[in-house]
This record gives structure tokens, sequence and C-alpha cells, in this order.
């Protein structure tokens, strides 16, 4: 399990360790963790040209020591110091001490160049820019003189390297409010961040390394993600003994005149994923059965098809009063529901709250935002705090798409986020896939935050697996939801292989 903590559990981490430790020994760690990777970005250290953007909190002493590091092996290294009289004065002496220079990006202080205009001209030059503006320190948006600096890094051909975050990503969240600085690789220290897994931060971020700087927060993550080994143990496994009864039947209600694919995409779904039986009830029987002669199909209301371990309800369902009345129905059975796309429509929270079973809504970002009243881009900038208040809401576990996926319990527990996904997988009915698959691992008996990332986990590894783009995010071709569904079996075998 990756997990990312909280800047509270981080400090309190650090507090603990600095008191029984020289001073500046946790510095000095990280500093030779980010040493070591700009000098991997560089290729070659002697004769580089690497800028230190230093703020004027520890996350700056880090980049000053790291600078010292670098100049030390012979590359040509400049801080520029966004507030010159704070910058950390122990680094920038070892800088100094190393044979590095300093320009001051601000005002009319001292030092061999002066001003914006020059500083600027250096990121302009370098192969490598250290972002230290701030760290876990950082609060709102970067202030404009910050900001000016992280457009000049983008703009400039030089590998950008974040110190601990990306400046202006907000640690906590992942929030960015305004400009912030875009890495090709972050060195984080001690603990990932939850800004560094949840979107938009991670965007910024790059590729993510952690450096163990010795701490160990206390308590529960705020946010984890599930790896290959906690896929496959929570995956399910048929025993010898097992009817289709153990292995779970799963019941989907989706489809409409309008749109019978969604239901034949949720079906296939399931039918992928380890169902014992696959019931469905809706007006794609007709497609359903031509598609998939194992479907068992019914007429009549859900709640009157027989047994069923876990409900699909929603996709593809028409907005009117069928829809209401199967949703309805659906949420009054004794058994996990999973509702998706149309379905979301109907929910009333507090009788989704009443529920005795567990309930899994499964919105992308539009749907979320018409869920909680606010607009769609509110939930695009803050999936973490969305995520969270739908599910504390609903009382329900909240699977939120995108292009990370969150998974949020309504009692607290740490967010899970996934991002096997990949760029092709945003395409019509991928969804539909999702919820059949869900469904099907939550009538195994899976709880319900396990079968959510478990699911995500799975149906972005299939539509990577389908794309042909391998492990990596944007490789590949495109994909249709069908060819997704088809390819759930080989990703299983491969978390299970
Ligand atoms: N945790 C650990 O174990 C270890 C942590 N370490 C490192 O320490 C870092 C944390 O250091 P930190 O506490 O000094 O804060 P930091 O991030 O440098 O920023 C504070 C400064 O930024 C400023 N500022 C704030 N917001 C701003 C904005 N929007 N835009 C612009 N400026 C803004 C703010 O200014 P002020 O409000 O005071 O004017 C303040 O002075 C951490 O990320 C890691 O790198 C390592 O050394 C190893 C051990
Ligand atoms: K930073």
């Amino acid at each position: 399990m990756r997990t990312a903590y909280g800047v509270d559990e981080v400090r309190a981490a650090e507090r603990d360790l600095m008191a029984r430790l020289p001073e500046g020994a946790l510095m000095q760690r990280a500093a030779a963790g980010l040493a070591a990777a700009s000098a991997e970005l560089l290729g070659r250290v002697y004769g580089s040209r690497v800028v230190l953007l230093v703020g004027s909190g520890d996350n700056g002493g880090d980049a000053l020591y790291a600078g010292a590091r670098l100049a030390r092996r012979g590359a040509g290294v400049t801080a520029v110091l966004l507030a010159p009289g704070r910058a950390h004065g122990h680094g920038l002496s070892a800088l100094r001490k190393a044979g590095g220079a300093a320009l001051e990006a601000e005002g009319s202080g001292g030092g061999t160049e002066l001003g914006a205009e020059a500083a600027l001209r250096a990121v302009a030059r370098a192969d490598l820019v250290l972002d230290g503006i701030v760290g876990i320190g950082g609060k709102g948006g970067l202030r404009p003189l910050a900001a000016r600096f992280a457009r000049a890094a983008r703009e400039s051909e030089a590998a950008v390297l974040a110190v601990d975050l990306p400046s202006g990503v907000e640690a906590d969240s992942g929030e960015v409010r305004g400009e912030a600085v875009r890495a090709d690789a972050t060195v984080t220290f001690g603990a990932y961040k939850p800004g560094l897994l949840v979107d938009p931060g991670r965007e910024y971020a790059g590729v993510v390394r952690l450096v163990p700087i010795g701490i160990e927060p206390a308590g529960a993550p705020a946010v984890e993600a599930l790896q290959f080994a906690d896929v496959a143990r929570l995956l399910p496994r048929p025993g010898a003994e097992s009817d289709k009864y153990r292995r779970g039947v799963v019941g989907i209600a989706a489809g409409s005149a309008q749109y019978p694919g969604a239901g034949v995409l949720a079906v296939a779904g399931a039918v992928r994923s380890g169902a014992g039986a696959v019931r469905y009830v809706g007006a794609a029987a007709g497609e359903v059965i031509a598609r998939f002669p194992e479907a068992l199909v019914h007429e009549g209301p859900p709640s009157h098809a027989g047994r069923v371990q876990a409900w699909v309800v929603g996709p593809g369902l028409g907005s009117g009063q069928d829809g209401g009345r199967l949703v309805a129905d659906v949420l009054g059975t004794d058994v996990p529901v999973l509702v998706d796309a149309e379905g979301l429509r109907h929910l009333e929270p507090s009788v989704v709250r009443a529920r005795t079973a567990p309930t899994l809504l499964t919105p992308h970002a539009g749907e979320a935002a018409a869920l909680l009243g606010v607009p769609r881009e509110e939930v695009e900038s803050a999936r973490l705090a969305s995520v969270r208040g739908l599910a504390a809401a609903y009382g329900a576990t909240v699977l939120l798409k995108g292009a990370t996926t969150l998974v949020a319990a309504p009692a607290g527990a740490p967010v899970r986020v996934n991002s096997t996904g990949t760029a092709w997988l945003a395409t019509a009915g991928s969804g539909d896939v999702l919820s059949g698959l869900a469904g099907a691992l939550l009538a195994a008996g899976l709880l319900s935050g396990d079968a959510g990332a478990v699911a995500a986990y799975l149906h972005g590894l299939a539509a990577r697996g389908a794309s042909g783009g391998g492990r990596g995010a944007s490789g590949g071709g495109p994909v249709a939801a069908q060819d997704v569904a088809a390819a759930i079996p080989g990703a299983w075998r491969e978390v299970l292989g």
C-alpha cells in the first residue's frame, strides 16, 4: 500500500525525530536525496547549469544544500532568492562556500547581479531548475513573484525538479489556486503528501520519488493507493466448493430503449469479473441475451428477480419516472447496491442513509457536482474535499471517476486513489463496464471501499492492456468500452500471476 500523510502528521513526526538528532540532520538527508535525483536528471553534473528557486523557508534550505552538493561536483549553481533577507542562512553559506552564486530576485539589495530580470535569464538558460519556493509550509496560491518564476521555469527548456512538492500545489488536497510549478519530477521527504497523488496536484508533480529520512508519521494516512499485492490479496478466488451463489450473483438494472448499449456493457463488465451469475432487468433484455447467453433476464421489478447478492442500477436509464421507480426498488433491497450514471439523478440522501446494506455511488465530476449542487469546476479543482463531502452527505461509499479515481468511505477511512487508468479510457461506455465490474466484486462479498478501489485498479489495467500501452498511462492506442470488458480477465490474471 502506498500511503500519504497530511501536513500535521508529517510535522508531528518531524518534531519527534528532530528532538533525537543533531541539528540539520534531516535537512542533510533531504539534500542528499535531492542531489542524487538531480544528478540522474542531468546525466552529467560537471559543467551543467543549475538554478535554485529559493523561498523563505526550509524548503529553500533543502534546495540550497542540494545546490552546494552539486556545485562541489562541478555544476555551475545559481540560487535565485525570492525573499533575499529571509533565505536559509546556513544553506546559503554552504552554497557560497562550494562556489555557488546568489541572485536577488526582488528589491535592490547587494549581490553581483541585481533584480528579477537577471534571475529570469538564468532560469531560461538552465539545464535544471530546483523548485524550493515553498513546501509543506505553503498557504494559498503562489504570491506574484513566486508565480512569475513558476511560469519562467515552465517556459524554460530546463528539467524541473520539485523539492518535497511542486510549489503552488496544496500538500493536503492537491488543489492548485492559480499558478504552480510544473515539475518533471518531485523528490518528497519522509512520506508522500496527498497532493502528490490526487489531481490536479498529481499532474504537476511528474515522477515522484520518496526519500526516506527516518520520519514515521503515526495514525491513519489521509490517502492511500492500492498496489499490485494489495489487489491480489483482495481479489476473490473461488474455492473447490464454490457454487454460483458463493461466487456471487449480481443484478444489473440498466439500459433503456434509448440506451440499450449501457445495459449490455454493464452486463459485459459483470460477466467478465467472476460473478457466479448475472441477472438482468431492463429494456435491453433482447440485446443482452443476444450478446451474453449466460445472463438471466427478468421482467418486473428488480426486487422480484430472484436471489441477488448485489445490485447495479443506473447506467443508460432514462431520466423519467421508470428510472426513479427502478432506483427506489433496488435501494429498498437489503443487499449492497451500486448506483451509477442516470441512477444518480434519483437519489435521496435520506433514503441512502437509511439503508442497512452498503451503497456505492460512482459519479464522474459532472454527476458529483449535480449531487453537491455546485459547478463542475468546483469538483474538479477540489476532488478530495468533494468525494469526502459526498460520502458524508449520503452515508455511502463514493467512487469519483477521473484521470485518477478517488474512493471515499462514509466513516472517514483513508481515501483510496487509483491511477492505473489511461487517457484512452475516457470513452463512452467505459463507466458502464466499471459498474458491472464493481458490482460483481460487491456480490462476491468485498466491502464497498475495497470493491470500488479494486474495480478501479482492474478497470485501468484492463484499459491499458486493451490499448496496448503496457503499464504507462500515455502509451497505446484507442480502446472501445467492449475491449476494456474483454481485457478484464487478462488484467485479473496479471494481478494474480
Ligand atoms: N517535514 C520534514 O520532516 C522535513 C522538512 N523539510 C523541508 O522543510 C519544508 C517545510 O519548511 P517550512 O516549514 O519552513 O515551510 P516552507 O514550505 O519552506 O514554506 C514556508 C515559507 O514560504 C512562504 N510562503 C507560504 N505560502 C506561500 C505562497 N503561497 N507563496 C509564496 N511564499 C509562501 C512563507 O512566507 P511567510 O508567510 O512567512 O512570509 C514561509 O516563509 C518541507 O516542505 C521540506 O522541504 C526538510 O528539510 C527535511 C525534514
Ligand atoms: K517546492
